[in-house]
């Protein structure tokens, strides 16, 4: 079946509607970054540079790296732009734009969100790195999508642990593409569970004129436990990421900059130098693997 002109909506030059991309210009190896300015943060290590496309928030430069051929795309803040990014990445290796049909061969992507993140435990130090075993997603994308229930028991215990009114989303919970973390486990990556909000201030309980309304939301994440299970730190895209992966059949892992430690009111000194060492170690983990 043909997807008619509303729904598979491409631009005149044959790119898919956000994105700007044509399906030649992307790389089965991908990196996600939140900032659209962190693109280039992590090209200006690549070897070549074969494309430099973009569109509102949405960036991205595709090249090669030591032989490797890599995209890295920015997503802007939310899971709201996951789910426009996440479709349209796939469409482009899943969808044949001239027939506007699916492709009956999957084509599976390897997605590594590098971003930046917000720790709930005291122990978690300011400018450490964490990859997300889990997203949990306190936003309701996964919900919109027909599913298989995610890690369900998880995000029952997180509904129940963190008593949240009513009028909140029911949270959600995807686990990262264990094969694909693998690459990327060290003595220097923490691991952990993250929590993905739909804002940065009253969703991960910030205070500055406007009062929460869960004012204690950030103990109450910091004393769950679930078999031992701690939940770690706060952001805004990773829960979207894995369930949309999940979704879609790609693999996917979240890496953390941690830039602040929400229990002990720390914030990193040195932000850009973090997110550097990280870019740096997720390529090299990349390139050697
Ligand atoms: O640094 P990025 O990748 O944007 O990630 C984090 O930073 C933003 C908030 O400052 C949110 O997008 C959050 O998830
Ligand atoms: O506290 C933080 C830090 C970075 N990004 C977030 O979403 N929260």
């Amino acid at each position: 079946m043909s997807l008619e002109a509303s729904e598979l909506i491409l631009n005149d030059d044959g790119s898919i509607y956000h994105l700007n991309l044509q399906p030649h210009q992307l790389a089965h190896t991908i990196i996600t970054v939140g900032d659209p300015d962190r693109v280039g943060e992590v090209s200006k290590h690549f070897d070549t540079i074969e494309h430099r496309v973009g569109k509102r928030e949405f960036h991205t430069h595709t090249g090669t790296l030591k032989g490797k051929r890599i995209s890295v795309v920015s997503t802007g803040i939310g899971t709201d732009n996951i789910d426009i990014v996440f479709n349209e990445l796939d469409a482009l290796v899943n969808i044949d734009f001239e027939t506007r049909t699916i492709k009956s061969q999957l084509t599976q992507l390897d997605i590594i969100r590098v971003g930046t993140s917000g720790a709930v435990q005291s122990d978690i130090p300011v400018d450490s790195f964490l990859l997300s075993q889990r997203g949990i997603g306190f936003d309701t994308l996964f919900h919109w999508y027909d599913n298989d229930g995610g890690d369900s028991a998880f995000a029952k215990a997180v509904a129940e642990q963190l008593y949240l009114s009513e009028l909140a989303a029911r949270p959600y919970t995807v686990n990262c593409d264990l094969q694909l973390a693998e690459i990327f486990k060290s003595d220097e990556v923490l691991i952990g569970n993250t929590i993905t909000n739909v804002g940065f201030y009253g969703p991960q309980s910030r205070q500055l004129r406007l009062k929460p309304a869960h004012l204690h939301l950030n103990s109450s994440i910091e004393s769950f436990n679930y078999d031992g299970e701690k939940l770690t730190n706060l952001e805004m895209e990773t829960a979207g990421i894995y369930a949309m992966s999940s979704l879609l059949g790609h693999r996917a892992v979240s890496l953390n900059a941690i830039l602040a430690n929400r229990a002990t009111g720390e914030f990193s000194k040195n932000p850009k130098s973090i997110v550097e060492k990280l870019i740096t170690f997720t390529l090299q983990q990349i390139v050697d693997n």
